[in-house]
């Protein structure tokens, strides 16, 4: 149904909702009362008779089953895989029967919520008030095109939990002006289960909708759903959390627990991935959260302190790249101290994941076709897994629309990325703009001056929540908090072939030894980088880009020698800015 169906919803306001909430409950409304007193969360406390109504326990949504029973795996019934998921941690659960009558419907209903009651959680059922009537239950979930708010509110009752589907930001913003108990906002990806959804609404759709809804009802808590299982579960909670307001209150899966064997392993395993932070997600920066001045002696021990890590801890540095600077970044890795290795192998990309515990992924979109996709995808969940952290260098991202595609799919739906590494044009196609490149040059336009080249490394830091690097004549560097401008650097660079590639397998290093503060471990790769490339540039017999990029290497050896000796000297001639 359109939006324009449903204009009760749109039209009742909050209060509205109070007021009806405070009216008389019919006898449907008592039982839907007394279904939600036996509910307790997890552990029962033991139940005393009393003259006033105990309150409503707490919505807990935070593993969200939606059920579907022509997805169970052969012989399993939909009672026994609904219980073995609530005993593994689901927190609520849905009837999502789409092809069931409406008698037999309400019979799995109160067999189903047989099974609820007896663990104390929510069930839900889904479009159909009536049903959810009939089972007696805690609530149900429409969408838009089901029974309007209002007239599911006063038939369930002030007590029901009643959920609503967001699938835009228009949805969200009539959402969040009605008294419902929660939001289920998706697809988050397109998805099998149900072919039907709108349009995938990816992390930073999330991201825009939880913003809207926190800014009009910050109570009001949201699931995620639509494609979520255990291996984007983490990166897609992570990006989408907004930067001001609640993020999500659960996760919302169909197939990830009813198609699988063992749903009690999978719910287990789903709500600890709910609960813990993501692997690659930093502690809080241990100096400073604003760069300034009064830091630089300090900013500047910890970027000779990590690229003293990198000798002390050889890191691996697992190279997805392209086939024209594989010699020389391979060469610049060894000669900051890290080991490099090439692979294009999926099947070896989890094994280089966690062959180490100091190791990084660089991921490089020089000569990649739409094949190498399922590649980059097992690269990103791999390194997420284990804590590793990615760098990507979208090549010539804005020269052609596959590699623009290529790298919208990369950031909507790969996994997570913790730097971004490229020239203006590259990060203004990752930023959305459109640019036109020709071959992998930067774009050069400049137009804005550096201070809107600062603006937007900052914003797609933020929104992307990681670390953008844009490479040119200046350097800029943010992680939406703390920007960097770093004018290092020799014009030289610009004419060998890979200068720019193989900044991403320094980078990877320093962000293999250095976890606690990636945005530090980043300027310590490109200071060194820069900053051995102008030594190079003025050391004797050097004419032009051949004599420079030996000279490059030497430079650059000579720099981690020295810092692994604790000689920090090299220091001195960083041109740093901070914003
Ligand atoms: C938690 C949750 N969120 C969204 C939906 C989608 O509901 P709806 O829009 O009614 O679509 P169908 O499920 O009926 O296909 C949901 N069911 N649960
Ligand atoms: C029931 C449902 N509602 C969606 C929405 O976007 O509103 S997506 C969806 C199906 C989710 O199934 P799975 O976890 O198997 O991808």
């Amino acid at each position: 149904m359109a939006m324009a169906d449903t204009p009760a919803m749109s039209m009742m306001s909050t209060t509205d909702a109070m007021t009806m909430q405070a009216e008389e409950p019919s006898s449907m409304q008592a039982q839907i009362q007394m279904s939600m007193s036996q509910i307790s969360v997890h552990e029962a406390a033991p139940r005393v008779p009393s003259m006033s109504p105990s309150p409503p326990p707490k919505l807990d949504l935070s593993l969200y089953l939606v059920t579907s029973s022509s997805l169970l795996p052969p012989g399993a019934t939909l009672e026994s895989h609904v219980e073995a998921a609530i005993k593994g941690g689901v927190t609520i659960v849905q009837l999502r029967e789409k092809t069931l009558d409406t008698a037999p419907f309400i019979a799995l209903g109160k067999r189903i919520h047989a099974v609820t009651q007896k663990y104390g959680v929510p069930l839900l059922i889904n479009d159909r008030i009536d049903v959810a009537q009939a089972v007696g239950c805690e609530g149900a979930h429409i969408g838009w095109d089901d029974m309007d708010y209002d007239t599911a509110r006063s038939l369930l009752g002030p007590t029901a939990i009643i959920g609503l589907s967001v699938s835009n930001l228009t949805q969200a913003s009539l959402a969040a002006s009605t008294s419902c108990n929660y939001l289920g906002i998706g697809p988050v990806f397109s998805t099998p289960t149900k072919p039907d959804a709108s349009a995938a609404m990816y992390p930073s759709g999330v991201r825009q909708a939880l913003e809207l809804v926190s800014s009009k009802r910050p109570d009001l808590p949201s699931v995620i759903i639509g494609g979520i299982d255990s291996t984007n579960l983490q990166s897609v909670i992570y990006k989408s959390r907004p930067v001001s307001g609640k993020s999500i209150a659960g996760v919302a899966v169909v197939s990830a627990i009813i198609s699988s064997t063992e749903p009690e392993i999978e719910a287990s395993n789903l709500l600890s991935l709910f609960k813990s932070p993501p692997p690659w997600a930093s502690p809080p920066p241990s100096q400073t959260t604003v760069f300034t001045d009064f830091y630089l002696p300090l900013i500047l021990s910890k970027v000779v302190t990590t690229i003293r890590a990198i000798q002390e801890h050889k890191p691996l540095v697992h190279h997805i790249t392209n086939s024209v600077v594989k010699n020389f970044s391979a060469n610049v890795t060894l000669a900051i101290g890290a080991s490099p290795i090439m692979s294009e192998n999926s099947e070896e990309v989890g094994d280089l994941a966690n062959i180490s515990p100091h190791s990084a992924c660089l991921l490089n979109m020089g000569t990649s076709g739409t094949s190498d996709r399922e590649l980059f995808k097992r690269a990103i969940r791999e390194n997420n897994k284990s804590g590793k952290a990615i760098v990507f260098d979208p090549v010539g991202a804005g020269a052609t629309s596959m590699r623009r595609e290529t790298v919208k799919w990369i950031l909507d739906e790969a996994g997570y990325i913790d730097v971004i590494k490229g020239n203006e044009g590259e990060i203004r196609t990752v930023a959305g703009q459109g640019v036109n490149m020709k071959g992998v040059d930067s774009a050069d336009s400049g137009a804005g001056g550096l201070e809107e080249l600062v603006g937007v490394v900052r914003n797609v830091a933020m929104q992307e929540r990681n670390i953008i690097i844009m490479t040119g004549a200046t350097d800029v560097l943010s992680d939406g908090n703390r920007t960097v401008i770093i004018r290092n650097g020799h014009p030289l660079q610009s004419l060998v072939t890979g200068m720019g590639c193989a900044l991403g397998s320094v980078l990877s290093a320093a962000l293999a030894v250095g976890k606690d503060d990636k945005l530090l471990s980043c300027l310590a790769a490109l200071l060194a980088y820069n900053i051995a490339a102008e030594r190079a540039a003025k050391k004797e017999g050097v004419k032009g880009p051949g004599g420079f990029m030996t000279a490059f290497l030497d430079e650059l050896y000579e720099i981690a020698e020295t810092s692994a000796s604790g000689n920090g000297m090299w220091t001195e001639a960083v041109k740093l800015e901070f914003r």
